[in-house]
């Protein structure tokens, strides 16, 4: 599923209509067709619904909805909250089907009087503006907007809350809170945002008829689902061996953290890799080795507890995952930009890894490898010198610039994953829930990560896969014998299995 911005929406739009010559009041028929059908299973036959539409193309989906329930014998009304001049084109088109079937419409001036008007109404269908929005909600919208989020009625968003961006950047405005929101086409990048993705309530798709060449032309972000992971997960030949599932290397550990480095060889070995070798301290070996005892182990050298200086062969691993629980001394940095100078496989950058790498980010702008960070909002920040509210404004842009300017895949950790190529491509996670916001959640998906870039897919996608087995663990394990509670990041590494056993 391809998620979009108002101007790709609009470019998509276009060349439906103008390369393949569906016209636009088709696609409205669809869409208010395609979304009754969805509307039709929360209703009852009783129900009186209220369309409260707008003045553009959002308003004539409204009123698609309103002639559709009209005929399958629903008791609707449409309240028009806009002058009938600003009512054009493809939904004037619509609003007089709809009242040559017999609709009535109430036309009002001030949002005062919506209360009254809404008071009989079981459901109310908010289609006043969609993609089309600029600036703050006017009013009279702004005021019904203020009154239906204080009411206790079922609100349906069309296409978008109305009132809310389509695209990240603002954080500021006016939008209806929606029970649920019936998306039109494809869903747009504020479903993905930690300041918007609530108002859309539940959300749900409705396809109307815009070919997936056209969402490919103009989209370069999509969602990573479970068809996603089946279509693109390598299946295991039944004569494979060892050596076939990636030899792979987790360098990190401390004295002060070596709990770190052992839930990431775990999760590696446990999502398939053939073999994992742990580079750390002495000491941490010795404590983490009874719990690791799949691995193989390679003490590098320390000073003060934390790795230090040291060179050894990289050059026998298919993939590399450098930074857990190895602290910020200032000689392990030594150690990160030796890794990377000399690494001629997929690096994967975590936790401390990304502090070392800030003070000299040509040490991965040089690699010709491909070269993975994997951050949360905390440490993207930290790499891009802005705040973390500054960064939740703009997720898909900070991350997309990053990834172009150093040449690297960012995975981007939060409520929704952004997994992000160096040429601008983006995908967001599906899966995972709080119960993953637990200390050695991102060793876990470090280690899932690592397994992933070393069996048979592009870098890209083997990320992708990586953040949905790990949500996925945590989803179903939740769903049967777990909580938010007290789901722990070495259950999650337990539940890959049923990921396994369940989707592949
Ligand atoms: N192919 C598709 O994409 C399809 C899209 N479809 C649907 O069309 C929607 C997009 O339609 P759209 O382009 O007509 O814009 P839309 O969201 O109705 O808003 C424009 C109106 O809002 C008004 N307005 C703007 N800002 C405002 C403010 N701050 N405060 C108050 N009012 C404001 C503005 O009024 P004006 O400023 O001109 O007075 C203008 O009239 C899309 O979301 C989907 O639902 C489907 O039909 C199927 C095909
Ligand atoms: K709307």
């Amino acid at each position: 599923m391809y998620i979009v911005t108002a101007k790709e929406m609009y470019g998509i739009d276009h060349y439906t209509m103008q390369e393949l010559g569906v016209e636009g009041k088709l696609l409205m028929e669809n869409a208010g067709r395609a979304i009754c059908l969805k509307l039709e299973n929360l209703i009852e036959k009783t129900s009186r619904i209220c369309v409260i539409a707008g003045s553009g193309n959002n308003g004539g989906d409204g009123f698609v909805i309103a002639r559709t329930l009209l005929n399958n014998n629903y008791h609707v009304h449409v309240v028009q909250a806009v002058p009938d001049e600003k009512i054009t084109g493809d939904a004037l088109y619509h609003k007089n089907l709809y009242k040559n079937c017999g609709g009535t419409v109430t036309v009002i001036k001030e949002a005062e009087i919506i209360r009254e008007l809404v008071s009989d109404a079981d459901i109310i269908v908010d289609a006043m503006v969609g993609i089309g929005i600029r600036g703050k909600l006017r009013e009279p919208l702004a005021g019904i907007v203020r009154f239906l989020n204080q009411t206790e009625k079922f609100v349906v968003s069309i296409d978008i809350p109305s009132g809310l961006p389509a695209d990240e950047g603002l954080t500021d405005f006016t939008a209806v809170e929606a029970d649920c929101t019936f998306i039109v086409g494809a869903p747009k990048t504020s479903a993905f945002l930690e300041h918007s993705a609530s108002f859309y309530g539940e959300w749900e798709m409705v396809s109307i008829g815009f070919p997936p060449l056209a969402l490919r032309k103009y989209s370069k972000r999509m969602l990573w689902n479970e068809g996603n992971f089946q279509e693109s997960m390598p299946k295991r030949k039944l004569n494979s061996h060892k050596g076939d599932h990636g030899r792979g290397l987790v360098i990190g550990g401390s004295t002060e953290m070596p709990g770190s480095i052992a839930m990431s060889v775990k999760a590696a070995l446990k999502a398939g890799s053939g073999l994992i070798t742990a580079a750390t301290t002495e000491k941490v070996i010795q404590m983490i080795a009874p719990v690791s005892m799949e691995s193989t182990f390679l003490a590098l050298s320390e000073k003060n507890g934390y790795l230090a200086n040291h060179t050894f062969p990289v050059d026998s691993y298919d993939a590399i995952a450098i930074g857990i629980g190895m602290g910020r001394y200032e000689e392990t940095r030594d150690l990160v930009r030796y890794v990377l100078e000399q690494a001629k496989c997929p690096v994967i950058i975590d936790a401390d890894g990304l502090y070392h790498i800030k003070s000299d980010l040509s040490m991965i702008k040089k690699r010709s490898d491909p070269t993975i960070v994997t951050p949360h909002p905390g440490e993207m920040a930290m790499l891009l010198d802005i705040s973390v509210p500054e960064l939740l404004k703009e997720p898909f842009r900070y991350a997309a610039e990053f990834a172009g300017k150093y040449n690297v895949y960012v995975v981007l950790k939060g409520k929704y994953t952004i997994i992000t190529a160096p040429d601008g491509r983006q995908a967001v996670n599906t899966t995972g829930n709080p119960g993953l916001a637990k200390g050695g959640s991102g060793d876990v998906l470090t280690g899932i990560s690592l397994a992933m870039a070393m069996q048979d897919q592009s870098i890209f996608e083997a990320l992708c896969n990586a953040c949905f087995i790990h949500g996925k663990s945590a989803d179903l394990l939740v769903a049967n014998e777990h909580s938010f509670y007290d789901l722990l990041a070495s259950d999650v590494i337990k539940g890959i299995t049923d990921v396994y056993r369940t989707f592949s």
